[in-house]
């Protein structure tokens, strides 16, 4: 009884003094939807965010209301796309996360959601480059391997682009990942990290198995494992029957990603997550953005790891995911050029 007392005294000061030393204002753009909602919550609980912007074409005041009754310290406030509401929002964030867009129905792949979403991230991408061009960007909205290049054309096209500040959430691959392969070897999935690299759709998703705790896997146990992890989005999508594609876990990784940015702002060393960014790693390629191991710092990436020693069946993984991932790209910059 008294350790735990003593260790919430603990966590309370922690809190305290990174919010004290540490104002960080955080706008999520689709806060009122599957993702917003529980993403929003589980950031009211971060005691690094002081100020949470909440914004949606609907429901965005209702759902800071709710929330800014949560015995936290941070302010919450939502916002309406009224006359400046999206600008208020984003004005002095220092994190933007946009889940904005519709998810998939049962059959979709994540390209159909383009003709959807690629104009709701380039509009929400034009007002944040004019109201907050310095914010760290995270873009959960699908088509990911699209999505993030809209936003870089966008802010290129305004002479605002930071590569190192653009970020494809790309975390629940790999919180699948180590979910999945605990599941298969009977264990603790907090100690299981299987690196996941590419991109964020089918077998734009490549898992590397060879680097995990577990490289001896081989035969059907190995392709149904990365076969799970590739295609883990759709078991969500057929089991929500037509009500939308993962929420619940989503936020929950885009959770972590911000709160792992904040601990790098915060002078954290070794912070190391998953994310899709400019990436040289292909560029040879004609690629120009890809996920692999990236260490976080106070103005973004600071260092992107390369993918490291793959065997030949990874090596053909990662061959079908470049030609698609190629595409895909090129998709998302021509949209751009073409409405701008
Ligand atoms: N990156 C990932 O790993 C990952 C995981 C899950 C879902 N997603 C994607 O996230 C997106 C959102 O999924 P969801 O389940 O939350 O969908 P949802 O339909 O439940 O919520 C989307 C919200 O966006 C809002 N919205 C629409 N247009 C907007 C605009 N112009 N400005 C602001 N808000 C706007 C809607 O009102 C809604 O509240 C989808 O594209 C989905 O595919 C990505
Ligand atoms: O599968 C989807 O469409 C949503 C998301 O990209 C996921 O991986 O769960």
């Amino acid at each position: 009884m008294f350790a735990a007392r003593r260790s919430v005294n603990l966590f309370q000061k922690r809190a305290f003094s990174a919010s004290a030393s540490n104002a960080s204002k955080v706008a999520v753009l689709g806060a009122a939807g599957g993702i917003g909602q529980p993403l929003s919550l589980l950031l009211k609980l971060n005691p690094r965010v002081s100020n949470l912007a909440l914004y949606d074409i609907r429901g965005g005041p209702g759902v800071a209301a709710d929330l800014s009754h949560i015995n936290t310290h941070s302010v919450v406030k939502g916002y309406n796309p009224d006359a400046s509401g999206l600008r208020d929002c984003l004005e002095g964030s220092e994190i933007i996360l946009i889940p904005a867009g519709v998810p998939r129905k049962p059959g979709m792949t994540r390209d159909d959601l383009f003709n959807t979403n690629a104009s709701i991230v380039r509009d929400l991408a034009k007002a944040a480059a004019e109201a907050a061009p310095k914010a760290h960007v995270l873009v959960i909205a699908n088509p990911v391997n699209s999505t993030v290049p809209i936003v870089s054309e966008v802010y290129k096209a305004r002479n605002v682009y930071d590569p190192k500040r653009l970020f494809g959430v790309t975390t629940l691959d790999v919180v699948r990942a180590s979910r999945f392969i605990s599941e298969v070897q009977g264990t603790n999935p907090s100690g299981e990290a299987v690196p996941v690299v590419g991109g964020h759709s089918g077998v734009t998703i490549v898992p590397l198995l060879s680097q995990s705790n577990h490289s001896s896997i081989a035969g059907q146990a190995r392709d149904a494992l990365v076969n799970r992890i590739q295609f883990g989005g759709d078991e969500v999508v057929k089991a929500k029957d037509g009500a939308g594609s993962a929420t619940l876990s989503m936020a929950m990784a885009g959770a972590r990603f911000a709160e792992s940015l904040l601990r790098a702002a915060q002078g954290e060393k070794g912070v190391i997550e998953p994310t899709f960014v400019d990436s040289p790693l292909y560029k040879d390629q004609g690629i120009d953005f890809f996920a692999s191991k990236v260490e976080l710092g106070p103005n973004g990436v600071e260092q992107i790891h390369p993918v490291g020693q793959v065997n030949e069946y990874e090596q053909g993984l990662l061959d079908a995911c470049l030609a698609d991932l190629k595409k895909n790209i090129q998709k998302g910059v021509d949209f751009v050029k073409a409405n701008p």
